[in-house]
Formats: C-alpha cells, sequence, structure tokens
C-alpha cells in the first residue's frame, strides 16, 4: 500500500482531510436498502458505538473519481485484539486505514475509533492511533534519535520528556543501540522498529501498522510479530494489513478479509478455518510405515469415504453423523490394530480459504 506518504500519515491537520464527495443515488439508495444500512444506524447505534470496539466500520461507502474501492463495508476490531486486515493489490485496504486514521472521510457510513466518530470527534481519535505506513518515504538523513525527537515534539512533548520517551520506546523495539545512526543506513527490519517507536511516541492505544512485515527477511520478521506480541500484552490493539493471510495466521486473534472493496469474512481466525463442509471428517494420522490403510477405514459402519492426505501415513475420514459420531469413529479406528500418532478435525488450510473467498487479478 503506497498511496499515503510517511508525512501525509503523520497529524494531518483537520483542514487537510480529504473532504468527502457526495455518493450518487444508487448509493445512497442501496445503503438505505441494505440490512446494515444508514436507515438502521439508530437503532443499531449502541453496538457500533461500543467504546470496547476499537475500530468500527459500518456500511461504509468511499468512491474515488466516481470508481467504488469500498462497498458498504462493516467490520469491528475487537479492544485489545491483534487483528490481521488481509486482501490482494487494490482490495480497499489503504483507503480502510485512511478513514480509520482521519486522513479521509468517509462518504456514506460511520467509522469510529473506540467509539467515537472520526469526522465528529477527529482531533480526540488522532490522539488514540498510531499509523505506521509501509515505507520510510523521507527522513532517511536523520539519525533514528532526531526522526523520533521530531515526532516528539510534533506531539508537544517538552525536551526532557522526550528524551525519556525516546529512551522507552526504542528499548520496547530493542534499538537504543542504534539511537545515533542514519536511518538510510539501517536495515529494512531496523527501519520497521524505528517506525514503530516512532507510531509509540505519543502512547497510542491503537496502532494500525501497514504491511509491516512487507521486504523483512524470516528473522526480521518473526523479530517483529514478539515485538507485536509484546506491544498487545501491555494492552494495545493492533490492527495489522497484509497480501498474506498464513503471515498473520500465528500471530493474530482475529481477521478481516477484503476484496474488491468488500468484506468476504471477519472474524476468529479459528472460525476461517473450520470448513462447515468439513464438519464430519476428521483427520488420523497413523505410524510412519504404516500398511495402506484405506480400505480398513472405508468398511468402519458410518464411514462415507477414506482419503490419503499428506505425504506420510494421514488419511481424511468423512462419515455420516446420522449413523456415528466423532468419538465413535476415534474409538473405532484407534481399535484397528495399527498405531494411531494423532487425530483432529479436519481444518482448511489457510491459503485454500483465502484464495476461496478472494477473486484473481489486479484492480
Ligand atoms: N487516491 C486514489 N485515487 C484513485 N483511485 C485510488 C486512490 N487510492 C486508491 N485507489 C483505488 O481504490 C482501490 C482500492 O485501493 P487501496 O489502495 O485502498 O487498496 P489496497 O488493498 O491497499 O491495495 P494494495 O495492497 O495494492 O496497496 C484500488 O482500485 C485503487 O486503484
Amino acid at each position: 500500500m503506497n498511496h499515503m506518504s510517511d508525512d501525509e500519515a503523520q497529524a494531518a491537520p483537520p483542514d487537510q482531510v480529504q473532504q468527502p464527495t457526495p455518493l450518487d443515488n444508487e448509493d445512497f439508495e442501496k445503503a438505505a436498502s441494505s440490512p446494515a444500512g444508514a436507515a438502521d444506524e439508530a437503532s443499531d447505534q449502541i453496538a457500533w458505538a461500543d467504546p470496547n470496539h476499537a475500530i468500527s466500520l459500518h456500511n461504509v461507502t468511499h468512491r474515488y473519481q466516481g470508481k467504488k474501492a469500498l462497498d458498504r463495508v462493516s467490520f469491528v476490531v475487537e479492544k485489545g485484539a491483534l487483528h490481521g486486515f488481509v486482501g490482494p493489490n487494490g482490495a480497499g485496504k489503504t483507503t480502510s486505514l485512511k478513514l480509520v486514521c482521519t486522513l479521509l472521510q468517509p462518504q456514506a457510513g460511520r467509522v469510529r475509533v473506540f467509539g467515537e466518530d472520526v469526522v465528529d470527534n477527529i482531533r480526540k481519535v488522532r490522539t488514540m492511533i498510531g499509523f505506521m505506513p509501509d515505507h520510510f518515504s523521507t527522513y532517511r538523513q536523520m539519525t533514528v534519535n532526531e526522526y523520533l525527537d521530531f515526532f516528539a515534539a510534533a506531539y508537544g512533548l517538552p525536551p526532557a520528556r522526550r528524551i525519556e520517551v525516546i529512551e522507552q520506546v526504542l528499548s520496547l523495539v530493542d534499538m537504543n543501540h542504534r539511537q545515533n545512526d542514519l536511518i538510510s543506513g539501517l536495515s529494512r527490519g531496523m527501519q520497521q522498529r524505528v517506525g514503530l517507536a516512532r507510531v509509540l511516541v505519543n502512547d497510542p492505544e491503537l496502532l494500525l501498522l501497514d504491511e509491516p512485515a512487507s521486504g523483512l527477511d524470516p528473522r526480521a520478521r518473526i523479530e517483529l510479530m514478539d515485538i507485536l506480541r509484546a506491544l498487545r500484552s501491555m494492552g494495545k490493539t493492533i490492527f495489522i494489513s497484509s497480501h498474506i493471510l498464513s503471515e498473520l495466521a500465528e500471530l493474530c486473534d482475529a481477521v478481516t478479509i477484503i476484496d474488491r472493496g468488500e468484506i468476504r469474512f471477519s472474524g476468529r481466525i479459528g472460525d476461517l478455518l473450520t470448513n462447515p463442509q468439513n464438519r464430519h471428517t476428521l483427520r488420523f494420522e497413523f505410524a510412519p510405515g504404516s500398511a495402506d490403510m484405506r480400505e480398513a477405514l472405508a468398511q468402519i459402519e458410518g464411514v462415507v469415504s477414506a482419503e490419503k492426505s499428506g505425504e506420510g501415513a494421514g488419511y481424511r475420514v468423512e462419515f455420516d453423523p446420522a449413523r456415528l459420531d466423532a468419538n465413535q469413529l476415534v474409538v473405532r479406528v484407534a481399535s484397528l490394530g495399527v498405531p494411531l500418532v494423532s487425530f483432529s478435525e479436519d481444518r482448511r488450510q489457510l491459503n485454500e480459504a483465502f484464495m476461496d473467498l478472494t477473486t484473481a487479478g489486479v484492480r
């Protein structure tokens, strides 16, 4: 996502916010007639304006020069969550982030941060958020210390307090030892840590991170994820965007998937992975080197199909719940006389889920 420069992403005064363009009649009609439409706003107010929702987008539509970037988008991010925001190129991630950051105003619908409307309470919202764009577009010739001091001053911290805060935020991202280095001389991973330190300068409750792991090597990626977990354990809410669902699966509690301006899924990762169609399928893994078990499994009363799964001695076993429940199936499989290593619910692979929910091609 590169529509927003680093300097643009900082505390832009309200008069620099892109003003909304009125929507056409079609948009208003759809918004009003949708189940979560503007007409329902009053009745839904309590839920959508809940301060325990760090972010809520309710029926938000946004267009650029007539072209729809977001189409009646609604989702919430719970306070204290590490929440992923995933979608292919052009899906609408940056546009959504710009709305939450107060750099854009919604043309239809409501965007709230901890229950505060981003249009009505723009200044309050800005004190609660920290936005990290995906690249350093400027400031590369500053030292780490100068860079952080610049932002701390912009937030109005007095000089003595700035020294203290810079020490604290650099220690959170383990970068105190690079305080006097030029940003341009730092690795991508270290630049990302400095970017995070900058976002923490005003101690925001909500961190908005745009593709923070892109371009990082595996080690830097793991270290960054550890820092994010530590920040979450300090009570921060973290909303993190990525193109790659599997990258966020280990880290996040919940995920929102967006494609072509529409929300395809928003909820707990576990719910995304549990395929309703696979509720009656279990995966069994026998000891390595075991004989082919397909026939033995298929002969169990109530088993509909038994297929090999993966390279080793794994099998997907589908059963008819009217004739057999999962416990009975496990007992029967365990008594086949071949050592059973594990059994589990058959869960969809993340990438498979992502591909199912999104469409091919770049917008
Ligand atoms: N300033 C703009 N002017 C015109 N069209 C825009 C502008 N910003 C975004 N768009 C268009 O709006 C749609 C959504 O873009 P957005 O940047 O929000 O998606 P994204 O999910 O962040 O994509 P990426 O991951 O590629 O950055 C795209 O079709 C994009 O081309």
